[in-house]
């Protein structure tokens, strides 16, 4: 039984979120061993290929078939205009999309920008983008280096990603109004090609990314005290109580996000909880 051939999940051959999309995989029990600059890998029992590719066409090659699933930026499957499903979001490579000019340049909006020219790595998101603020402008497209675009003389601003700033500090840009915000996500096409192994796949990811945004957190309360920490802690689900051997206490455990975690701990022991315990969690089923 079985479908004729494997699933195939294609992820970045390099940059950024190669590395990212192995480690995700691996997380989630998927492994493989990619050969020196191969183009496949068999994942070790599961009847799914590895397929290693430009990070920029693998919402193509999804929406044509190439593949049936792929680990990209919502950023480039924004661009590509195609219509494969996003599956889930992974929790990792999060920049946004902004239009950026010169720090010390006058344009206010969007619509400033109307009959000026703009580098961009992003015409089709950029044209929508320009188009909705009533906006008109001469796009360079380019497939990187787009910061220096201003200086080279070729364009009056730019569209391209951000995530700490520090690449528009180093070339005296600001940014002048946001796209969009963006994350590495897990597509995949309407084709359906062996829809149980892509579920398997989706669940087995879930469990990893889940995971990754909560520790687990474990302290001791009186009994008196329990609403008032429940309501700190509400947890993914509910909160599970054990009782401890003096009946007045007892033991909670629950999930909190990890960006919350120093706050709730704070807040659990000023309302008189004892005992709090983070541990990492590194793959969960809920
Ligand atoms: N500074 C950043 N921070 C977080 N995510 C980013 C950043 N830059 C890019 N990304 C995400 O990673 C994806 C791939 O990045 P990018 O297009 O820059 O290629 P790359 O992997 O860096 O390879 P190259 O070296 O060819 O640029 C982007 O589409 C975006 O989703
Ligand atoms: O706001 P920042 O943290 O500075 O990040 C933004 C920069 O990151 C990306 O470039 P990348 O590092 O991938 O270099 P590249 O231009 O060589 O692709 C992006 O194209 C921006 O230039
Ligand atoms: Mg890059």
């Amino acid at each position: 039984m079985g479908s004729q051939r494997n699933l195939r999940i294609g992820i970045p051959s390099k940059g950024r979120l190669s590395e990212v999309a192995s480690e995700l995989l691996e997380a989630a029990g998927l492994s493989f061993r990619r050969q020196s600059r191969g183009l496949f890998a068999r994942v070790s029992g599961l009847p799914i290929d590895i397929i290693f590719l430009r990070t920029d066409d693998i919402p193509t090659l999804c929406n044509e078939g190439a593949i049936d699933m792929g680990i990209t930026g919502s950023d480039l499957v924004e661009e590509a205009a195609c219509d494969v499903k996003t599956r889930m979001k992974l929790g990792v490579g999060r920049c946004r999309l902004a239009i950026c000019v010169p720090d010390d340049s006058d344009y206010r909006s969007a619509a400033d920008l109307d009959k000026k020219r703009i580098a961009t790595s992003f015409p089709t998101v950029t044209r929508t983008y320009l188009a909705a603020h009533s906006a008109t402008a001469h796009l360079v497209a380019l497939s990187g280096s787009v910061e220096v675009m201003i200086q080279l003389g070729v364009a009056d601003a730019i569209v391209d990603l951000v995530e700490t700033g520090s690449t528009l500090a180093a070339n005296r840009l600001r940014v002048l109004e946001d796209i969009g915000h963006y994350e590495t996500v897990l597509i995949q096409n309407g084709r359906g090609h062996d829809p149980e192994t892509a579920d398997r796949v989706v669940r087995r990811l879930e469990g990893v990314v889940i995971a990754r945004d909560y520790s687990s957190l474990e302290y001791n309360v009186p009994r008196s005290k329990l609403a008032q920490c429940e309501k700190i802690t509400p947890g993914y689900d509910s909160p599970t109580i054990n009782s401890l051997e003096d009946p007045k206490w007892c033991s909670v455990r629950v999930m909190v996000r990890r960006k919350d975690i120093i706050d709730t701990m704070e807040a659990l022991e000023a309302e008189g909880a004892s005992a709090i315990i983070e541990t990492p969690i590194l793959n969960c089923r809920l």
